[in-house]
């Protein structure tokens, strides 16, 4: 195996909760954050809801009272955390496979849900694909398998949900979750760069366009959360994470109830104002990888010291 040692020994970084000196200088506060009975009597479809930030999503969207939908590909996923996030919130979960990427999928996924609780107040579109590549290496194959997910899927969902909504005149609240990178692109993840900033596109025109029909779209673009889908084929080694760490302005990773906080907000009717928004949740990372001049930080006293005398002594432009 090519893989420096160093690497393989090291604890797979997606076991690990967030240790106390992780917490940084702004330590996370995860309990949900609304009111209780926010969500009482609305229904909720989370796709990709029985892991990670779905999951967080789910919990945090049941225990203020919503019914829950969880769907995606692993019904045996998908079945133990709907049973344990309902024991956990006394709320219904209810778990519905469906792989996005199949349009009469996802008909028949919204056709069991309407069936058991009608239409959905809040549509939430989190199921991704992504992994690490050099684009030189990847298939056509490789292409269509993330774009299919994340923006297709994402297109599949809201369509069909979409107009069974208009047809009933009734309105709802969608979130999709993107990501920082969607604004800027980003090379060895290109698949998913392209298709969450479709995704992006997406929200906004529909903002535009079914406000008419009484439907909100909005976007979180989350940075780096640890978690078992994202971490082990992203940094599957964990080589990056402290350097990742190292550039976030608020000194640690995100965590999914922070994310699960804002989802609930956006989501719920304290926020019914609020549409076509992007919102970028990542502890300061986009502005820091940005800015020309951040790197300073590394500059030392004693060398702002020379730097300001040399800067002070130079007069004019010639
Ligand atoms: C410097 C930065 C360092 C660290 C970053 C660390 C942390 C994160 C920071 C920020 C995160 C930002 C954004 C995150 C976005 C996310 O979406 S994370 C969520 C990730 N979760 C998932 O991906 C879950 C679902 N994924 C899967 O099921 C699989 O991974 C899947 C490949 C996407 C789909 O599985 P499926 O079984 O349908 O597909 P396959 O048949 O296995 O493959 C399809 C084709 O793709 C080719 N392939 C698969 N893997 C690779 C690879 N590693 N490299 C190249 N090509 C790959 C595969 O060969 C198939 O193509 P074919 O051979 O031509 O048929
Ligand atoms: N964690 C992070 O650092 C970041 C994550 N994000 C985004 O957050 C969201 C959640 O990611 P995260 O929780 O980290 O990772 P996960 O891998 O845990 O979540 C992805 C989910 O998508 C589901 N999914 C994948 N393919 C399909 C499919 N074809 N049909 C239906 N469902 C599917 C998976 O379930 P199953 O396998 O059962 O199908 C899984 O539950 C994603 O949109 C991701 O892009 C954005 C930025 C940072």
């Amino acid at each position: 195996m090519f893989l420096p040692q160093r690497w393989i020994l090291q604890a797979r970084p997606w076991t690990r909760a967030l240790s106390q000196k992780e917490g940084g200088r702004f330590p996370p506060c995860e309990g949900a954050m609304l009111l209780p009975g926010s969500f009482n009597n609305k229904v909720a479809l989370i796709t990709g809801g029985g892991t990670g930030l779905g999951r967080a999503m789910t919990t945090t969207l049941s225990s203020l009272g919503a019914h829950c939908f969880i769907a995606s590909r692993k019904l045996d996923v998908l079945q133990k955390t709907a049973e344990e996030i309902s024991t956990q919130t006394g709320n219904k979960v209810q778990a519905i496979q469906c792989d996005v990427r199949d349009p009469r999928a996802v008909a028949a996924c919204v056709d069991q849900l309407v069936e058991l609780a009608g239409l959905p107040d809040v549509i939430i579109n989190n199921a991704a694909g992504n992994f690490v590549s050099p684009s030189e290496r990847l298939s056509a194959n490789a292409w269509k398998t993330i774009t299919d997910i994340v923006l297709n899927g994402t297109a599949y969902v809201t369509l069909e949900v979409g107009k069974r909504l208009i047809q009933a005149g009734k309105g709802a609240s969608f979130l999709a979750i993107t990501t920082i990178y969607a604004e800027s692109g980003s090379g060895f993840v290109v698949p998913s760069a392209a298709a969450k900033s479709g995704v992006e596109t997406l929200c906004k025109s529909l903002a535009a366009e079914w406000g008419r029909y009484g439907m909100r779209f909005n976007v979180i673009q989350p940075g780096p959360i640890r978690t078992k889908g994202a971490f082990s084929r992203l940094d599957p080694t964990g080589q990056f994470e402290t350097s990742m760490i190292g550039r976030i302005p608020a000194g640690r990773l995100g965590t999914p109830g922070e994310i699960a906080n804002l989802a609930a907000y956006l989501v719920s009717d304290y926020a019914s104002w609020v549409s076509g928004a992007v919102i970028r949740m990542d502890g300061g990372e986009y502005v820091s990888m940005a800015g020309e001049f951040n790197a300073l930080q590394k500059v030392s006293p004693e060398q702002w010291d020379v730097m300001e005398a040399m800067i002070r002594k130079t007069k004019g432009s010639s």
